[in-house]
């Protein structure tokens, strides 16, 4: 038997804001895995999109060396997971190399639906999951009541849990210590045949691939001839080591230990995430169950502004989709836009996000197209298609049936604040199923259209419940609905990006109030432009954007040439994000003008 007693792999399940980064920098502090002025900025959250939007997308790891006050040194591996519901999937991925997992909640705030899910997938992955109450310098911290819900809602003891505040340090060390006392070691041969687990990839342009990997027997080591089980091709290991958080090398990562390997693989789909790695000569030992797929629930055109960014549009996606699974995208061609790709996303946030790093990273200029879900459609000839682009609808006298994805929503939300929640879920067709009690929060479980939940539920509910109220929702199944295509015609020209699929009975208000926004968006331009909504045949709303009478700079006054000069620019610079569409200009957000109709 080899010794693993000293390390402990952990990850923290928290709801967004609750303080998990914090405490991880604290962990990091007290560990000495950084220098005070390293400290300065939150380390663990990288990526700028991340830092600005201030929430936890990737998964990532940092080993510590903690001494504890048994006198011994233990390896602690802090698997990072994210924390939007977007991204819950990301999570089992993060716990599937852990052995633990704290449960940090808010003293002041309470357990919120998504911990709720996640706790559950830990404690059905065999995690000890030890809870912790955070944030317990705030004045309103009530320790005893959060404690209470988490043995309540959760159902997991809460006699333990740890209070403590990520802000003052106060009982940060006690965390660690019960981390060290209650989470198992890993188990697993430092001699067997080498099997590792690849939690997540991703593209340095000068390493290649490089992967984070958690081994689970074996010994993994520089010049190891290795394979990723489902690609099967040899590569020599460059390198393998630990973050801490900096980049640190070591000679091998032995069995329980978690760390990046990089092995010269160029090709982006080399070490695919939830893969197995091992040696060439042991090619056949078991490989590990890697993770469950999960289907992107919205889907949308995204077209390069300018056609000869195709290729490095499509490279960059490649890229992106290395360690994010859940990334779709295929060839799509439309007749306004061009040549792009049909892209699939977890949520909007998702959708967002990716938007900005291909903008940001890969310093694109996209057009997106209004999201959708995916219907499901019998057609009268018996065969059932699924549709993810309301212009590849086929026409409704082929269409025997529509069906819409219908969500489980559970949302936690205290007493005060239930009326409007009800209120807002029937407002979107939801369908109650569940209401239970839960000391001073109230459990409560909707049927929700999945078109309803992801484009702007998270937030309504977030409004209407003054932000207390937490929502974790998964897919369930299609259900008949009286759903139609509304087309845009711009000039009388029906322009394919702009078609959405709506319920029957709002499909007229949907498309006068379309029509409307599209009017504020669209630039006057010489000529009028004629905007209708038309579902079939049937002309529903039509605007008017009317023709430009004056050149704009001929508001600048007196002949100043700088401002002249400085409003060109900035109209150069609008331009960037607008499309020609027949003799019309349309900008990027008339494409997404459906979000913005109150429904
Ligand atoms: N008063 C108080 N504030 C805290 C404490 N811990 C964290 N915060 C604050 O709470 C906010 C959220 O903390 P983060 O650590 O970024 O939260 P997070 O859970 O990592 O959020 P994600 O990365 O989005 O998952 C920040 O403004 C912190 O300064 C604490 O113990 N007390």
């Amino acid at each position: 038997m080899t010794d693993l007693s000293h390390i402990r792999n952990f990850s923290i399940i928290a709801h967004i804001d609750h303080g998990k980064s914090t405490i991880a920098d604290r962990f990091i502090q007290i560990c000495g895995g950084l220098s005070e002025r390293e400290m300065e900025q939150q380390v663990l959250d990288s990526m700028d999109i991340e830092r600005e939007r201030g929430i936890t997308i990737k998964a990532q790891s940092v080993t510590l060396d903690y001494t504890a006050k048994d006198g011994k040194t233990y390896q602690l591996n802090f698997i990072d997971t994210p924390g939007h519901v977007d991204f819950t999937y990301e999570v089992s991925r993060s716990l599937a190399a852990c052995e633990g997992a704290l449960l940090v909640v808010d003293a002041a705030q309470g357990v919120e639906a998504q911990s709720v899910a996640n706790c559950y997938t830990a404690v059905e992955q065999g995690l000890e999951v030890l809870p912790v109450l955070n944030k317990m310098d705030l004045p309103q911290a009530e320790p005893e009541r959060v404690a209470e819900e988490i043995e309540n809602i959760i159902g997991i003891d809460a006699t333990e849990a740890v209070p403590c505040s990520a802000k003052s340090g106060m009982g940060i060390e006690d965390v660690l210590e019960l981390l060290v006392a209650k989470v198992p070691p890993p188990e697993g041969e430092h001699d067997a045949p080498l099997q590792a687990l690849i939690i997540d990839s991703w593209f340095d342009n000068y390493l290649g691939v490089v992967s984070l990997v958690r081994v689970t027997q074996g010994t993994l080591s520089v010049k190891d001839k290795i394979i990723a089980k489902s690609i099967g091709k040899a590569h020599v290991v460059d390198s393998v080591g630990i973050f801490t958080p900096k980049r640190v090398e070591k000679k091998f990562l032995r069995a329980g230990e978690v760390g990046f390997v990089v092995a010269g693989i160029k090709d982006i789909h080399g070490a695919p995430v939830g893969d197995t790695l091992t040696h060439n000569q042991s090619a056949d030992v078991e490989s590990l169950p890697g993770f469950q797929k999960i289907k992107p629930q919205v889907y949308a055109g995204m077209f390069p502004v300018s056609s000869d960014d195709y290729e490095s549009f499509r490279d960059a996606l490649s890229k992106l989709t290395l360690n994010d699974a859940s990334l779709f995208f295929e060839p799509e061609s439309s007749d306004a836009l061009g040549f792009g790709f049909r892209c699939g996303f977890l949520g909007m946030l998702h959708m967002e996000i990716i938007q900005e790093r291909l903008e940001r990273e890969y310093d694109l200029d996209l057009i997106t197209t209004a999201p959708t879900v995916v219907y499901e459609v019998v057609k009268n000839d018996g065969e059932t298609v699924y549709v993810d682009n309301p212009s590849k609808l086929p026409d409704n006298s082929y269409i025997e049936e529509m069906r819409e994805p219908i969500c489980e929503a559970s949302i936690l939300v205290p007493n005060e604040h239930l009326g409007a929640v009800i209120t807002l879920c029937v407002e979107k067709r939801g369908i109650q199923t569940d209401l239970q009690y839960m000391g001073s929060q109230v459990s409560v479980k909707y049927d929700l259209p999945m078109n309803e939940v992801v484009m702007d539920f998270f937030d309504r509910l977030k409004s209407v419940s003054r932000g207390f109220a937490s929502l974790d929702y998964s897919f369930s199944r299609f259900e008949a609905a009286n759903l139609v295509r509304l087309d845009v015609l711009i000039n009388s020209e029906r322009v394919d990006a702009l078609a959405i699929i709506v319920h029957r009975d709002n499909a007229q208000y949907k498309g006068r109030a379309l029509a409307e926004k599209m009017k504020e968006l669209i630039p006057r331009q010489m000529f009028d432009v004629a905007i209708q909504a038309a579902i079939g045949g049937q002309v529903v709303a039509r605007t008017t954007v009317k023709a430009l009478r004056k050149n704009v700079t001929a508001k600048c006054y007196g002949g100043d040439v700088t401002r002249k000069k400085k409003l060109l620019e900035k109209q150069k610079a609008g331009k960037k994000r607008m499309k020609q569409v027949g003799r019309v200009e349309i900008p990027q957000d008339a494409f997404l003008a459906v979000l913005k109709v109150d429904s």
